[in-house]
């Protein structure tokens, strides 16, 4: 239990947090807060900045401005208070290719100093059926096979905040339904708090209950899909995510 009074707040609260690139602002300012349990997803076209955003608060990225509090820990000063409940599932992310996945997934649970990493080991390749490839270079998995290691290592901690990155991309329609029952079954179990950037909107629809859209790097809406559904007059988040592309603010009720 920590001393630290702001635990208690949100798992993550991000206020005016802003990215640019040589003067061109492509995120922020940024504010939104994730409470415990809750699954969010982070919408928006290509380029919109979802995985800018994802970057900044893993501290992959340096904000240009802002501030980022996961656990009520600044993460500009103190975020090994916060590091070690925290993780992430990214495309973008490589694990080293000539280590084979239990290699890979040892040198994780060291890094998070995981109590009895050879168990958890075990219990992460049933969860996510590893076992074919686990001792196998992860340079020569297939694309799915190379995603489900990095479900596997984003889970490696048990963590209470989970940042993933269109983590269904490469995945069959089957393997992605039980990756999204596990994701649903962590959430639950450690009460945990998932931010999601998708494309795919069912995805979208059945795990997360609340949406924030992004475009051109700001929010331009914040809701349940069924507030989004009914403010829009959609039957589906499709319908809505193209009325928010395409600049018809209001969708079909408009
Ligand atoms: N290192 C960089 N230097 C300059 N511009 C960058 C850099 N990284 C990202 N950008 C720009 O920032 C913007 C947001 O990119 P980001 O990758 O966050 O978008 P995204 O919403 O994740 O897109 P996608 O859905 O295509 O993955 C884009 O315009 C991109 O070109």
């Amino acid at each position: 239990m920590s001393s630290n009074p702001a635990e208690s707040g949100p798992t993550l609260k991000v206020s005016g947090l802003s990215k640019s690139y040589d003067k061109r602002q492509v995120v922020g300012p940024l504010d939104f807060s994730l409470e415990a349990g809750s699954v969010t997803g982070l919408l928006g076209g290509n380029g919109a900045g979802k995985t800018t955003t994802i970057g900044m608060i893993m501290g992959l990225i340096a904000p240009t401005c802002g501030e980022i509090r996961v656990f009520g820990h600044d993460m500009a000063r103190e975020r090994y208070g916060a590091l070690g409940r925290m993780n992430f599932e990214s495309p973008y992310v490589d694990m080293p290719h000539r280590l084979t996945v239990r290699q890979n997934l040892r040198v994780f649970g060291l890094l998070y100093d995981v109590a009895d990493i050879e168990a958890k080991i075990a219990r992460l390749a049933e969860d996510l059926a590893l076992h074919d490839f686990l001792d196998r270079q992860t340079g020569r998995l297939s694309a799915g096979q190379k995603t489900r290691v990095a479900i596997a290592k984003a889970l490696i901690n048990d963590p209470r905040l989970l940042l993933l990155d269109e983590p269904t991309a490469s995945l069959d329609p089957d393997t992605a339904d039980w990756v999204r029952t596990r994701l649903e079954t962590h959430r639950r179990t450690h009460n945990c708090a998932i931010l999601l950037a998708s494309h795919n909107m069912s995805e979208v629809e059945r795990l997360c209950d609340r949406v924030l859209m992004l475009k051109e790097g700001t929010l331009v809406d914040d809701d349940s899909p069924v507030g989004l559904l009914a403010r829009y007059g959609r039957d589906t988040l499709e319908e809505v995510f193209l009325d928010v592309a395409r600049g018809r603010a209001g969708g079909a009720a408009a």
